[in-house]
């Protein structure tokens, strides 16, 4: 990685000397976040970095789905990719969003939400419209992180459902922005290195949520039913809509294994690959560029009723080239994928057996024995690599500039 540290500043150099000026003053921009003046104040300015900082470092990936559709779970895995535990920022907010780690730091989204719980209720929009949303400041901070800055970020509190105050976010080496609208802003898809769309249809988001809302947090199934209907045209219309620009979906389907399931329980993951993506080349199984469909049951991997089916080939995805790689059904033995890992290439692991020591590492996780895990394992290597390939291009920019 480039070694290029920055100035060291001290708490009270002028901000505006150390940032490019904004079109317009933030304080305007700030006029709907309900937290006192006082905090509102401080989170309009930029705090520099007190110690150290990289300038320009920091590789920006996005990951967008709707609530309750496995960020958490995705990020948990990305993290452990790179080694060493996520934890939310020491002595901070207790409700904090954000989960730091020696290289990644994941910032939720929902921190961008101009309007609280009950301003959401009286304007009658939902968290989904981009009018509750602050695009303004995520561009503005999103591209200070990307540039090396620290931000001092808003807070959405979702025990409370108020705006809290800011918290102080260093530039990281890698930063991820997940929520519900990573790509809906056209100058925040431009910082993006890397862009995700989990795609959970409706028929696996509802099964989820009844699994989690009614055990874990006792909604009637009613409610549930209520909840997922009153978000579906905003969904529709925000949300879903930015599939087109991601460079990776992982689309979660019911099994075709078993005819009119709906279960939920057995999935057919696909893995949608943007071919001619920077940094970034597609998974295949076999044949790069064939068409392939494999059932790898039998005598070297294990598998109960409905089984297990690989598919893999080129398609067509809104208008882009891409490669897919798609599974349906689920392991009954982890440690067998080590079978199915070594029938797949350009998987960027730095070991042979790397993707099922990850999936074993964190069996416990949802959708460990199936393509949701599997595909969002492959993805966080896939984000190393490029990652690598980022910093290793960046380090060799000043040699090849002196040899020139
Ligand atoms: N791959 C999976 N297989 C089965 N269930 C899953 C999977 N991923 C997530 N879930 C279910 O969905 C719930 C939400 O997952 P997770 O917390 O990762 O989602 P999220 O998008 O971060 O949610 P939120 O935005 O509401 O915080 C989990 O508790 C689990 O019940
Ligand atoms: O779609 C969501 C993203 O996670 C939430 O519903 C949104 O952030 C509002 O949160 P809350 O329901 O806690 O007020």
């Amino acid at each position: 990685m480039a070694a290029s540290a920055c100035t060291v500043y001290t708490t009270t150099q002028s901000l505006s000397s150390i940032s490019s000026t904004p079109s317009k003053p933030l304080q305007q921009r700030h006029h709907v976040l309900l937290y006192s003046s006082a905090s509102r104040r401080s989170a309009s300015k930029r705090r520099p970095c007190l110690v150290t900082c990289s300038v320009g470092d920091t590789v920006v990936i996005g990951l967008a789905a709707d609530s309750g559709c496995g960020k958490s779970t995705f990020m948990r895995r990305l993290t452990s990719v790179f080694g060493g535990a996520a934890e939310p920022p020491k002595g901070g907010n207790p409700d904090s969003n954000t989960l730091i780690s020696d290289t990644t730091t994941v910032i939720c989204l929902d921190d961008y939400h101009s309007l609280d719980r009950t301003g959401r209720k009286e304007k009658g929009v939902t968290a989904l419209d981009p009018r509750a949303n602050d695009f303004d400041l995520m561009y503005e901070q999103v591209k200070e992180l990307k540039e090396g800055k620290a931000v001092e970020k808003p807070i959405y509190n979702h025990v409370t459902g108020l705006l809290d105050p800011p918290e102080l976010i260093n530039p990281p080496k890698i930063l991820v922005i997940e929520g519900l609208h990573p790509m809906f802003d056209q100058r925040v898809r431009d910082l993006l290195d890397f862009s995700i769309y989990l795609d959970i249809s409706n028929e696996v988001k509802f099964a989820w949520k009844i699994q989690r809302d009614m055990a874990e947090r006792g909604h009637s199934l009613e409610s549930i039913k209520a909840s997922i209907e009153a978000r579906k045209p905003d969904f529709e219309a925000y949300i879903d809509p930015q599939k087109q620009y991601a460079d990776a979906v992982i689309e979660v389907l019911p099994t075709q294994l078993i005819p009119g399931d709906n279960e939920g329980k057995i999935l057919r993951v696909k893995l949608i690959m943007k071919e001619g993506v920077k940094y970034f080349s597609p998974v295949y199984l076999f044949d790069e560029g064939s068409t392939v469909s494999w059932i790898p049951c039998g005598r070297k991997l294990t598998c109960s009723y409905p089984g297990i089916k690989f598919f893999y080939g080129p398609d067509s995805y809104y208008g882009h080239e891409v490669s897919v790689l798609e599974m349906d059904g689920q392991f009954d033995r982890l440690d067998e994928l080590i079978y199915v890992e070594s029938h797949l290439s350009n998987l960027s692991t730095n070991f042979y057996g790397e993707v099922t020591q990850q999936m074993l590492k964190h069996a416990d996780f949802p959708g460990s024995n199936n393509g949701t895990g599997l595909f969002q394992t492959i993805v966080g290597l896939k984000i190393r690599d490029l990652y690598e390939q980022i910093t290793a291009t960046k380090a060799s920019a000043p040699l090849q500039a002196s040899k020139a």
